[in-house]
């Protein structure tokens, strides 16, 4: 029997090309807010014996993670018979570990949340920095889906000559796989951050790359200002204006704004988090891991 696809309010433009792939039952979820700012969710399908996809990109997570959960509950109180989780983009893996003292290390926390909530979770490109693999934090099966193929094309048939620039050493396993594929040379850049807006990134020597369009990428950006700063140091000296693609269009209040006034060439993203940049899709690659995670949970 075909799943049913739920998605939460914001996210009908990824959910609606989710059901078209899969050729799932589209279905209502509504959330009420009530005045003393609790919320009511209500599915508006028989959800019976039926598997369930909750569709929800996390960006904004600490509003939406409540009514995702309830969403999860009623499925489950209702019949179904499974519960899974489509979150283009998954949050909280940037705190992957205690900073400073005293502090939550809430990657752990927010996956242990979403793991008694679902059977199962696919995602894309989740910030695994000290974390190899989901299955580190998740206890229930999950599937990644790899945006550098994607992004790779992308520039394969957009830019002439370009030269992949990734801005902190942490970068530099993804970006060589993006370079790799769009046959394409790369580098990366020093970064020091002193604090969530506070962000310097230093370039190495670029005097054989003058002939190249420089593109940068990274996976999140949200103050923008890791991807500002590298927009800074490749002009500074004398490349042209790079073009700027993210994953994962978080962009903080006037960030997006602030990246456009760095006059970067272009500014572009995947479609993991609802923005005006999006133009790379992840829908179809997210529809075929949704199959398999859904073949191994009925196995
Ligand atoms: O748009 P921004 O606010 O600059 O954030 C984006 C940056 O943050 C993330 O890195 P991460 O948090 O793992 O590392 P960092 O704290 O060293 O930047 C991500 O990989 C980007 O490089």
């Amino acid at each position: 029997m075909k799943p049913i696809v739920f998605h939460l309010p914001g996210d009908e433009a990824f959910a609606n090309r989710l059901v078209s792939t899969l050729q799932a039952e589209p279905a209502g979820l509504e959330l009420h807010r009530f005045p003393d700012g609790e919320s009511l969710v209500r599915l508006d399908a028989d959800v019976t014996g039926r598997t369930v996809v909750l569709t929800c990109s996390l960006a904004r997570p600490d509003e939406k993670t409540l009514p995702l959960l309830f969403a999860a509950d009623a499925a489950r109180d209702l019949g179904a018979a499974k519960v899974l989780l489509a979150a283009p983009y998954l949050a909280y893996l940037r705190q992957d570990r205690r900073f400073h003292a005293g502090e939550a290390v809430t990657s752990r926390s927010y996956a242990a949340l979403l793991s008694t909530a679902f059977d199962g979770l696919v995602t894309a490109d989740p910030h695994l920095h000290r974390y190899h693999a989901l299955d580190e934090i998740y206890r229930i099966p999950t599937r990644v889906v790899h945006t550098a193929p994607l992004i790779a094309r992308w520039v394969a048939t957009h830019v002439e000559r370009p030269l992949l620039i990734g801005p902190d050493s942490e970068s530099e396993q993804w970006v060589a796989e993006v370079a790799a594929a769009a046959g394409a040379p790369w580098i990366v850049l020093q970064k020091i951050r002193r604090g969530d807006r506070d962000v310097e990134v230093s370039l190495p020597d670029v005097s054989a790359w003058r002939d190249r369009q420089p593109v940068l990428v990274d996976d999140i950006v949200s103050s923008a200002r890791t991807m500002i700063q590298a927009v800074a140091s490749v002009r500074r000296v004398g490349l042209p204006a790079p073009v700027c693609i993210g994953v994962h269009a978080l962009f903080a209040p006037a960030a997006y704004e602030e990246l456009l006034a760095s006059r970067p060439a272009r500014v572009l993203t995947c479609d993991t988090v609802p923005h005006a940049s999006n133009e790379i899709s992840v829908v179809e690659p997210l529809a075929h891991a949704l199959e398999e995670l859904m073949g191994e949970i009925a196995s």
